[in-house]
């Protein structure tokens, strides 16, 4: 139990999150554990993050992730997670190409050409996709779906989409996006309310030109984060569904966000669940924690022994160089 166990800090446009690989761990942490570890991690440590990637043994998968959310709640994915995830896994076993279970599915993931000198990319599978209120869930005029809907009760001049990917997304494209309306909107159906009885992840987006866009997130579990990769992805889909005029098909989408940007390939079936969606981005290590399997079963985060690897300058510069 005294044995010392490395953490990583890591991000995907800067969507922060500690990576803890339990296979490390003589004694594996409970959830009990986890949720409390989780907590005090993203409210204290460095500066915090919106999570904690747990890494667990798989059968079927090179790995499993679980994603631990910053109040404590268990999310069924997480995108840009799954990136840092599979670069944590690929380094590991020496594999370029694999899948990773998730609570809902096994994804395949793979390497990707970096995204600028020292930015190492990762592309990730997001799957499975589902409009059905059941699945996300939610409760409106007993609609099966929402798609490009008014709603009043939310916005008064804003149309929605809900998207389980699976973790639950609601989606509006505007052509301005309002801080200030988004964390209002993020807030309320992330309380107990009505609509999404759970909670959802709430995004607006701004269309900037073909195959462009912005999207900015209010996370469920979280609150704003510089960005939710499962929430572009969406965003994406949505995006292609209802602005074919400025969707390209054969090419890759650009999704920025206020962290840096990611690339989403959107391939579209007839029937709109079987599209295919991949996010490609950053798999960002900043730093390495070294702590006692001992602290981290008591939730003792004092005695940690940090290094900086020395990659955020590298995505700095990359940041630059998106610049618009
Ligand atoms: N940031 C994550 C999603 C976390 C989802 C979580 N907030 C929830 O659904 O509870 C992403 O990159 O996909």
């Amino acid at each position: 139990m005294n044995k010392l166990v490395k953490l990583l800090k890591v991000h995907g446009s800067e969507n922060k999150f500690f990576i803890l690989d339990q296979t490390l761990l003589e004694t594996p942490l409970n959830d009990n554990e986890l949720k409390n570890v989780a907590i005090n991690f993203c409210a204290n440590i460095l500066g915090g993050a919106d999570g904690l990637l747990v890494i667990d043994t798989s059968e079927r998968c090179l790995g499993k992730m679980r994603v631990i959310n910053a109040d404590g709640s268990e999310a069924k994915m997480c995108g840009n997670g799954l990136r840092t995830v599979s670069r944590y896994l690929s380094e590991k076993y020496q594999l370029d190409e694999f899948k990773v279970e998730t609570m809902a599915s096994d994804l395949d993931v793979a390497k990707a050409t970096d995204f600028y000198q020292g930015v190492p990319a990762f592309s990730v599978e997001i799957s499975p996709i589902s409009f059905n209120q059941t699945d996300l869930p939610f409760s409106y005029h007993n609609e099966d779906e929402m798609i490009d809907q008014k709603i009043p009760e939310f916005l008064p001049d804003q149309s929605f989409t809900a998207i389980a990917v699976p973790n639950p997304h609601l989606i509006s494209f505007v052509p301005e996006v309002s801080q200030l309306e988004l964390g209002d909107l993020g807030q309320k159906l992330n309380a107990p309310n009505e609509f999404f009885p759970e909670g959802v992840n709430v995004s607006f987006s701004q269309i900037l030109d073909t195959n462009k866009l912005f999207v900015q997130t209010y996370e469920r579990g979280v609150g704003f984060t510089n960005a939710c990769g499962t929430g572009m992805s969406a965003t994406s889909l949505a995006f292609a569904l209802l602005h074919s005029d400025k969707f390209n098909p054969a090419e890759e989408i650009s999704v920025y966000n206020p962290g840096g940007m990611v690339k989403t390939k959107v391939t579209l079936n007839q029937t709109k669940e079987k599209s295919q969606l991949r996010l490609i981005g950053n798999a960002t290590f900043t730093h390495e924690i070294e702590i006692s399997e001992f602290a981290l079963h008591n939730n003792q985060l004092t005695d940690l022994n940090v290094s900086e690897t020395g990659e955020e300058k590298d995505y700095q510069a990359f940041v630059k160089s998106i610049a618009q």
